[in-house]
């Protein structure tokens, strides 16, 4: 028999019928401060919480229901005869329901200009206390942490006169989910607050669901998207989608590594990719140059990919966009008519980006391993052009070193090993994800063609022999950029020397797995 609901909320809406219905089945109502005073002024009778506890609220609302009187009358067990005893002796009456909701923590951190102070004034003590000892006694207490559950908890009472225990254990295991969470979310802040760089020893990831997906990576895996919980950052969970259907599971993968990829570009520039792996990347005074050149680099494979774009697209890329099938077009703006135009096609999924808050180093990177996962910093490492090492007779011409660092910024976003083959600010042939090196530099040899005389080659890691050196040498290669570091370095080295290849390291390696 419920007999008495203590309402405490910062999240009020919906409160006032509830709380009406309550009153309407002769329940009790206790409540803090402010909620108090809303019922009251909505005509519904309140017993304060300072009547029960027989103290003042106190402490700027620090300490309202931190007491035996509250948390005896929720955590006692009505079965148990000692439990019964002790609350009469103690005088402290049961408390049958709890109506919780806790601080605007989040919304607090996630507004702009929130100082750490104001965050930990957000942080809620009470309001989690009393939600967690009403779960944990939740065979004898109703806990309702969400708005969304009034109706559905005020029918069963209606009905039946109780909530049936089913209910409450879900209704429990609600609360613990959202304290866990709650509580998660504090600590990453505090973490980020505290500028601590280190790995802790123990991990507690949170992230808010943002949609069920159709399906996984394929049809019959069920799938889920959730995002982190973070201000204003440029990711696909933040992207606008103007147009389209729903972003499927291997659409938000490649897209995100699409924004990866544009990421390391400043000039006008597109990139076009399938399966995570550029197809054709492409920078130029314009973007409608930057698109005709990823475009031409692979005119196969970037059917049915995705494009990116760092600038406005304009009616004229528009124009040149439908005539290929893409999945998607992701940009930081697209004017009115272009926007029309790329409408006109039912399947293609438009999104815009937000290139300006892309705070790459708060990133981290996680892959799930069997057992455990495993979590890197993000690899947004890039050597400037100045700090490279030329190791060869010949040190590469201005031209080539622009070129060099274009195709070293594409490489780095390659399946290893990879490498690239580019020429005038283009990517001409990329060999992605081969299990040795040579295969890769093969691969990108000949997806190049006869394009490749006069082209440079970035390698993500260290040639371990000189076998890609020889091979590129065939093709016509004029310089090469590669990290540098094994023990055959010489052999590479002598063998560009032999044929005024110009080569230089960059000591730092890319791998991408
Ligand atoms: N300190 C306490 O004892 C305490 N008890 C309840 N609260 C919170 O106070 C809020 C409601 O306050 P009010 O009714 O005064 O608007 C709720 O979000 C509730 O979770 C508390 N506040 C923070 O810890």
């Amino acid at each position: 028999m419920l007999k008495r609901a203590l309402i405490s909320l910062s999240n009020k809406e919906n409160i006032i019928s509830f709380a009406k219905e309550l009153k309407a089945m002769g329940i009790e109502i206790i409540s803090t401060g402010g909620t108090a005073k809303l019922l009251k002024e909505n005509n519904i009778e309140v017993t304060r919480i300072s009547q029960v506890t027989g103290f003042p609220e106190c402490l700027d609302g620090r300490v309202k229901t931190l007491h035996p009187a509250i948390h005896g009358g929720i955590l006692a067990k009505r079965e148990e005869k000692s439990h019964r005893d002790q609350l009469k002796e103690l005088n402290i009456q049961p408390i049958d329901m709890v109506v919780v909701n806790l601080y605007p923590f989040k919304e607090t951190v996630l507004k702009e200009g929130t100082t750490l102070e104001e965050a930990i004034e957000n942080i809620d003590i009470g309001g989690p206390t009393m939600l967690r000892s009403a779960a944990k006694n939740y065979h004898d207490v109703v806990v309702i942490s969400d708005p969304a559950d009034y109706d559905k908890v005020l029918q069963q009472i209606k009905e039946n006169g109780e909530v049936d225990l089913k209910t409450r254990l879900q209704l429990a295991q609600k609360v613990f989910s959202h304290t866990a969470q709650y509580d998660a979310f504090i600590s990453s802040y505090l973490e980020e607050q505290s500028g601590k760089k280190d790995f802790s020893k123990t991990l507690t990831l949170t992230y808010e669901k943002i949609q069920d997906l159709r399906y996984g990576e394929n049809p019959h895996q069920k799938a889920a998207f959730y995002g982190e919980i973070r201000p204003n950052s440029c990711s696909i969970t933040t992207a606008e989608q103007l147009h389209g259907k729903q972003l499927s599971f291997n659409n938000i993968n490649d897209a995100n590594a699409a924004l990866e990829l544009l990421l390391e570009y400043k000039e006008p520039t597109c990139v076009a990719l399938k399966h995570t792996n550029p197809c054709g990347v492409g920078s130029g005074e314009d973007l409608y140059t930057a698109y005709k050149k990823a475009y031409e680099c692979d005119p196969v494979s970037i059917f049915g990919g995705i494009i990116a774009f760092n600038r406005k697209v304009d009616q004229r890329i528009a124009k040149e966009i439908c005539k290929i099938f893409l999945e998607i077009i992701i940009a930081p703006d697209y004017d009115e008519e272009a926007l029309e135009i790329l409408k006109q096609k039912k399947n293609i999924r438009l999104l815009k980006i937000n290139l300006s808050k892309a705070d790459r180093e708060k990133d981290i990177d996680v892959k799930k391993v069997r057992g455990g996962i495993l979590i890197q910093e993000k690899d947004i490492a890039m050597i400037d052009p100045k700090d490279v090492k030329v190791v060869t007779q010949r040190a590469p011409s201005q031209k080539e070193l622009e070129d060099l660092f274009f195709a070293w910024k594409a490489v780095k976003h390659v399946k290893s090993n990879a490498i690239v083959v580019a020429k005038d600010q283009k990517t001409l042939g990329i060999g992605p994800g081969q299990v040795n090196r040579i295969w890769a530099a093969q691969q990108s040899i000949q997806r190049a063609g006869d394009r490749v005389k006069g082209a440079v080659l970035a390698s993500d890691a260290f040639f371990p022999f000189s076998d890609t050196v020889q091979a590129a040498v065939k093709a016509g290669i004029t310089a090469i950029i590669q990290p540098g570091g094994s023990i055959r370095d010489q052999e590479s080295i002598e063998e560009c020397d032999k044929n005024n290849i110009a080569m230089v390291f960059t000591g730092m390696r890319h791998f991408k797995h």
